[in-house]
């Protein structure tokens, strides 16, 4: 079963009179519980492509399917609920809150979630979720005190706590050295492999990207390998 599918999408960047086709007619689907890597040159579309798969931003044509439901026309609302519970974001920068613990970071995405016995049903979880991600240690450090391996265990520590089903990660080794970049791709193949979640990647490294069941190639904004 596809989880995302993808029909000719195009996404096309308008500044006054300036106009960039950074996505030309791509189509591609990816089943559920696979790990697939982006890769391409320095832009041809990777992050565009990702931030469409999540949901940050819109096609200017096309259709995406998201668990067999439409997105490309959903509301700002409907986006913001699917991001935070379908999804789960893995960045090269951590894009963690330095002055807040670690388990501050991990909980946040908690917050959003209406429900108040399922926010405690998650939170539930924190302590497999840190032993998984062996950070248990580190739980009342402020992120600002950890290395970039922590920090990245960290972040997808925050990916995992809403259960999405799909992690979307943009370089997520990008800022590591080879040794902890080896660590963080083995755990998110563990993820994946133990746990089933669909990862999708974006990757410069073919070192990287040899973990994934698949390689998507761009190239100008067109898929050439899928
Ligand atoms: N908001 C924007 N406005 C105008 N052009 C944009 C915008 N975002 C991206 N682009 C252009 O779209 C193209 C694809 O960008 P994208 O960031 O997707 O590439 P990439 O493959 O991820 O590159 P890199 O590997 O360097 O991160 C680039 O030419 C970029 O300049």
């Amino acid at each position: 079963m596809s989880v995302i599918e993808l029909q000719k999408i195009n996404k096309v960047f308008s500044q006054k009179q300036n106009r960039f086709h950074a996505l030309c007619d791509v189509s591609l689907s990816i089943a559920k519980g696979e790990m697939v890597a982006i890769m391409g040159t320095s832009g041809s579309g990777k992050t565009t492509l990702l931030n469409i798969i999540g949901c940050v931003d819109k096609p200017s044509e096309g259709r995406y399917l998201l668990k067999k439901q439409a997105i490309e026309k959903q509301s700002p609302k409907f986006l913001a609920q699917v991001r935070n519970q379908e999804l789960g974001f893995v960045m090269q920068d951590f894009a963690l809150i330095e002055y807040y613990s670690v388990k501050k970071n991990i909980l946040l995405p908690l917050h959003y979630v209406k429900s108040h016995k399922l926010r405690k049903n998650r939170e539930a979880k924190l302590p497999e979720l840190l032993e998984k991600l062996r950070i248990g240690q580190k739980i009342n450090e402020p992120v600002m005190n950890l290395s970039g391996g922590q920090k990245q265990r960290v972040a997808i520590a925050r990916a995992l706590i809403n259960n999405p089903e799909i992690i979307l990660a943009d370089e997520p080794t990008g800022a590591l050295d080879q040794k902890t970049s080896t660590e963080i791709i083995e755990l998110l193949q563990v993820i994946n492999r133990e746990e089933g979640k669909t990862i999708i990647l974006v990757t410069h490294d073919p070192d990287i990207a040899a973990y994934c069941d698949r390689i998507i190639r761009i190239e100008d904004g067109r898929i050439v390998i899928t």
